[in-house]
């Protein structure tokens, strides 16, 4: 049968697609990429929880005045040929499990503020004929200024369609076996490559209001429990090496989740500990945060303040124990699927 003559043409269908989303980050290490960056995260609503008519004057009077210049320059210290690290792991994470699960399903990235974007990834993949889609947001463990931002975004992209894929998210995943599994297994081996055998290993998570723990966010409780788990996993080979969870990157006034990395970092060295290790299991992929805050001004503040051997690790990004982690997740979403 023919289809009638003012039919529109029918696109491609019954393909299924992958998307994995990480936080996001500038186009380049300058100023004004970066304002451009920030004034997007920080106008997001679930990121900074203030009355937008309260925050948007400070945003835009104060903190994107001051805040572009100093980002810039730390950016400059561990940005790559390929572009930022976060977006370049992204990537290579996309295109690793892309290899692993073959050419039946397609795999893009995207990233939540800056480029390339949900709504343009969504599109394309849908233009490539992918109904059925599986939106992963590259985090461990859950918050709403992370994984739920991520959702919304997708919800504000599907609005604009007429016709819509079917959609499935991939949950947080702080306490899957095959996670805590790759944690472990990566941390231990990169633990027996050090010319040291730290006394402390600590956990770096990044940090959140301390208020939205009490308002249900249960980023805080994840954390921990990702923190135990691993602890647990490394104890039959790494027993005598004691481990601490801690909170980054604090942000703004208010009080965040304690104890904060950088007071421990000089805690420590100031109590005597001389050889510490920090992991960082709340970043899929190595970004701003673990490369320049810790594994730069970590390393700064541990030995000004009298520590001898430190050694930031690096994340999961696309190594083996991290990738066969996200295939196996990743093909227990798409169950039923393909
Ligand atoms: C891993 C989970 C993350 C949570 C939770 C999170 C909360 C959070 N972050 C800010 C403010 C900033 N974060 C910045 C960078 C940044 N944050 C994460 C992850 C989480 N943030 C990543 C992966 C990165 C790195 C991005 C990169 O380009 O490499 C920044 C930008 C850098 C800077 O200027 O310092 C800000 C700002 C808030 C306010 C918040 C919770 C409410
Ligand atoms: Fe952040
Ligand atoms: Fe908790």
């Amino acid at each position: 049968m023919t289809k009638p003559s003012d039919h529109p043409s029918v696109p491609a269908t019954g393909g299924v697609g992958v998307l994995l989303v990480n936080l996001g980050t500038p186009d380049a290490p300058t100023p004004a990429a970066v304002k451009r960056y920030l004034a997007e995260f920080l106008s997001d609503p679930r990121v900074v929880e203030i009355p937008q008519l309260i925050w948007q004057p400070i945003l835009r009077g104060v903190i994107l005045n001051t805040r572009p210049k100093k980002s810039a320059h730390a950016y400059q210290q561990v940005w790559t040929a390929d572009g930022s690290p976060l977006a370049a792991i992204t990537r290579t994470q996309a295109q690793a499990l892309q290899e692993r699960l073959g050419d039946g399903i397609k795999v893009r990235w995207a990233m939540r503020y800056g480029n390339p974007s949900i709504p343009a990834e969504l599109n394309r993949l849908k233009a490539e004929g992918c109904d059925r889609l599986l939106i992963a947001p590259l985090y461990p463990q859950y918050s709403g200024a992370t994984t739920a931002t991520v959702v919304d975004k997708l919800g504000e992209a599907l609005g604009a369609l007429r016709w819509q894929p079917a959609i499935r998210t991939l949950p947080p995943y702080y306490d899957d076996p095959a996670h805590i599994a790759a944690l472990a297994a990566d941390t231990a081996r990169q633990l027996s490559t050090l010319p040291f055998r730290p006394e402390v290993l600590l956990l770096s998570f990044h940090g959140m209001p301390e208020r939205t723990l009490h308002l249900g966010d249960p980023y805080h409780c994840q954390c921990r429990k990702t923190a135990r788990l691993l602890a647990e996993a490394l104890a039959a080979d790494w027993g005598d090496v004691r481990i601490e969870t801690t909170f980054q990157s604090r942000f703004g006034r208010a009080k965040w989740l304690e104890p904060a990395t950088d007071a421990v970092l000089a805690a420590e060295a100031a109590k005597g500990t001389k050889r510490l290790a920090i992991a960082a299991p709340g970043f899929s992929a190595d970004c701003l945060e673990t490369l320049e805050e810790l594994a730069i001004r970590g390393r700064e503040q541990f030995l000004e303040a009298g520590g001898q051997d430190f050694a930031a690790l690096e994340c999961l990004n696309a190594g083996e124990a991290g990738m066969a982690m996200l295939e196996a997740l990743v093909r227990r979403e798409l169950a039923g699927w393909v």
